[in-house]
């Protein structure tokens, strides 16, 4: 997948998606999460396929091992490019995602990178401590999910931008971390709670960020895209 940031599609219906894209050439990175994908279904991945873009599907399989191996063999066909579980669900369920995905990658199709996400980006040390009854911080969770997510064979690891640098040092630079929670200085938290602007996730080593609101709800979607690109990018 590009580095460039990757657009969370968190529209409604795919006549709303395609008329946002209007502004955007196939040349960004786009996400499907779960309420585009459950209104639209595989054929919204097609279309933007179709369209040039890099796909990202998020949505996040959680399940016993046999049940995520054959929805990964299933969505491995979608040819799309990012793909993930919950690190939560195990190191024997993401493995299973991991032998799905091979098993679906026929010939013609380059097998997605996938990733698992570690602790939600609107989750936080309180909550991981009251809800999760983790004894630890969430730094650490964070990191134990992500060396559990590399042992288990994984691409990298879904993160927010503060525990990128630990993660890099531990599961190396190359291991991605892909950090939501995105916001300019001046913009609005909303449900998130581990956020960061562009700038401080290059910084920490982020590999790719994604950012939904922040581009979506602006008044000029293009020039938010382009103001958190070059900022994302360091280029000013
Ligand atoms: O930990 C996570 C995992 C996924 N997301 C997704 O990213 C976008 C963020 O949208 P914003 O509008 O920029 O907050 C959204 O689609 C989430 O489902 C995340 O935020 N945190």
């Amino acid at each position: 997948m590009k580095t460039a940031p990757i657009i969370a599609l968190d529209f409604d219906s795919a006549e709303k998606t395609f008329e946002f894209l209007k502004a955007f050439e196939g040349d960004v990175n786009v996400k499907v999460g779960m309420q585009l994908y459950y209104k639209e279904g595989p054929a919204i991945v097609a279309r933007l396929k179709e369209l040039g873009y890099d796909i990202f599907l998020d949505l996040k399989l959680h399940d016993i091992p046999n049940t995520v191996q054959s929805a990964m063999e299933v969505l491995a066909g979608f040819g799309v490019d990012l793909i993930n579980v919950h690190a939560a669900g195990g190191k024997t369920m993401m493995e299973a995602a991991l032998e799905g995905l091979d098993k679906g990658t026929t010939s013609g199709l380059v097998r997605p990178s996938l990733i698992g996400v570690t602790q939600l980006t609107s989750t936080d040390e309180q909550q991981v401590r009251s809800e999760q009854l983790i004894d630890g911080s969430l730094q650490d969770s964070v990191l134990h999910y992500a060396k559990l997510t590399k042992d288990a064979g994984l691409d990298g690891v879904v993160c927010s931008v503060h525990e990128a640098a630990v993660i890099s040092h531990v599961c190396g630079n190359e291991f991605f971390k892909v950090t939501p929670g995105i916001r300019l200085a001046d913009g609005g938290m909303h449900d998130q709670k581990r956020i960061a602007t562009p700038e401080e996730a290059r910084l920490a080593g982020s590999t790719h960020i994604v950012v939904g609101r922040a581009i979506t709800g602006a008044a000029d979607p293009r020039a938010a895209y382009e103001h958190i690109n070059s900022r994302w990018k360091g280029t000013k």
